[in-house]
């Protein structure tokens, strides 16, 4: 059998796509497909850092947003991803896989702290990690949130799973005639203001050679075939 082409990986899992149809929250069908895709790359040895998102829950950005304080409005999204991540970690160990929650925001009755060494540890030992509340800084996002935790893990590639198969010339969701890229360089994507990601984590990606995979989140295998460096989605290169 064919090995994975990486050893640890920095998964950044969209808040959005939990929803799967449903105006808002969790999908109970989505979050068990997601966790399923996750337990056939975690039993293959892979190390599995995970960012999750809110949007699903609440997003600072959001017209329900308006009129708040930007900053209140992005803690609200911030412990919007703690309760998702609790969320991701009960389903994972419905299916065997052990996961440990870690925080960015000090929440400590309910998941514990960001600890790097620890956290490294639980690589290690084979746990999936799961970082909570983002940066812990509002005017941040969670893309931003994997491009950090990413780097200080020593993750070889961010994994973007997301609702869109790839990065395009264009919001594909708005532009019918946007065409799908195989490989983009950073700097690429950053000048033609590709919204698919936000800047902050394009430019600490570029700074830190951390490549990026973007993929659907809804494509059945997909997740698989990038694990296994098969061609799938879009590389994000320096
Ligand atoms: N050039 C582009 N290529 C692909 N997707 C894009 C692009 N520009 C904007 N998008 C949009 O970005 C979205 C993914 O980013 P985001 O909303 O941050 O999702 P997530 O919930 O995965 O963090 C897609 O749903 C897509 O509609
Ligand atoms: O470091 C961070 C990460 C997230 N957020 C807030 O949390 C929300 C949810 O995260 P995101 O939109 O990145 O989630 P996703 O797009 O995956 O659903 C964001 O809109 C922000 O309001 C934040 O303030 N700082």
């Amino acid at each position: 059998m064919s090995k994975p082409a990486y050893k640890r990986v920095l998964l950044k899992l969209s808040g959005e796509a939990l929803m799967g149809d449903d105006p808002y929250g969790i999908n109970r069908g989505t979050i068990e497909r997601m966790v399923a895709d996750v337990a056939e790359v975690a039993k293959l040895g892979v190390e599995l850092a995970v960012v999750i998102g809110g949007g699903n829950i609440f997003r600072g950005v959001a017209p329900g947003a308006q009129g708040m304080d930007r900053a209140t409005a992005d803690y609200m999204g911030m412990l919007a991803t703690v309760m998702n991540a609790l969320a991701l970690a009960d389903a994972m160990r419905h299916v065997g896989v052990t996961a440990r929650v870690m925080s960015a925001i000090g929440i400590e009755q309910v998941v514990e702290p960001y600890v790097r060494p620890k956290a490294l540890q639980y690589l290690e030992e084979g746990k999936v990690v799961i970082f909570a509340a983002g940066t812990g800084n509002p005017f941040f996002t969670t893309d931003t949130a994997a491009a950090l935790r990413g780097s200080e893990v020593s993750a070889e590639i961010v994994l973007k799973a997301t609702k869109v198969d790839g990065v395009y010339s264009a919001d594909p969701k708005k532009d019918p005639d946007a065409t799908l890229y195989s490989t983009i360089s950073f700097d690429e994507a950053i000048a033609k203001h590709l919204q698919v990601m936000d800047a902050t984590a394009f430019a600490l990606c570029r700074d830190q050679k951390l490549p990026i995979k973007v993929f659907s989140i809804t494509k059945p295998g997909a997740m698989m075939r990038v694990i296994m460096g098969e061609d799938e989605g879009t590389l994000v290169h320096v």
